[in-house]
């Protein structure tokens, strides 16, 4: 019985993503262009690395919701889910004012950090984010989405 127990979460651990909490950040006011791209990385974080807290990042409708609600409300409840989160990961090429605030944010809690962005789009990306690599717990990596799959493999392999 215990065994056929524990073969049975062994199982379910192997099917079911981890319980992480991930925030994902992705330019809103900024400019929406990269919006299938936000999609496409929240489903592949969903799908193997946890519960993403800010889903509506990749919705297309993402930025028509937000007349309902008061900026002040909308500060405090997104640095609250930025505090409860395991780590971040953020699309930064398309660049957002909100981004590097929640990255900057991120920072003074101590989350874990992967930055990914698109030399291929045709930016450049702020010295203020690039210099924050250290290799350990902020990752600042170039990109396409196709390798993005094995670069949070190996992001979360150590979170
Ligand atoms: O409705 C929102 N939802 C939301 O998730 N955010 C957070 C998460 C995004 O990573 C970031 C986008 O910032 P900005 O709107 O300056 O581009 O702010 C910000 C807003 C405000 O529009």
């Amino acid at each position: 019985m215990t065994r056929e127990l524990s073969s049975n979460s062994a199982l379910n651990e192997m099917s079911s993503p981890p319980q992480r909490k991930i925030y994902f950040c992705g330019s809103i006011h900024g400019g929406r262009q990269d919006q299938k791209i936000y999609e496409t990385l929240i489903l592949e974080l969903k799908q193997k690395y946890g519960k993403v807290l800010t889903e509506i990042v990749g919705e297309k409708t993402a930025p028509s919701e937000e007349h309902k609600y008061v900026p002040g409300d909308l500060h405090r409840t997104y640095l609250g889910l930025l505090q409860e989160c395991d780590a971040v990961v953020a699309e930064v090429t398309q660049p957002s004012l909100g981004v590097g605030y929640e990255i900057g944010r991120a920072l003074t809690m101590g989350k874990k950090i992967l930055c990914l962005f698109r030399p291929d789009a045709g930016k450049s990306l702020s010295c203020m984010i690039r210099g924050l690599h250290d290799g350990k717990n902020v990752i600042v990596r170039d990109y396409s989405i196709k390798d993005a799959p094995e670069i949070l493999a190996e992001f979360f392999s150590s979170c």
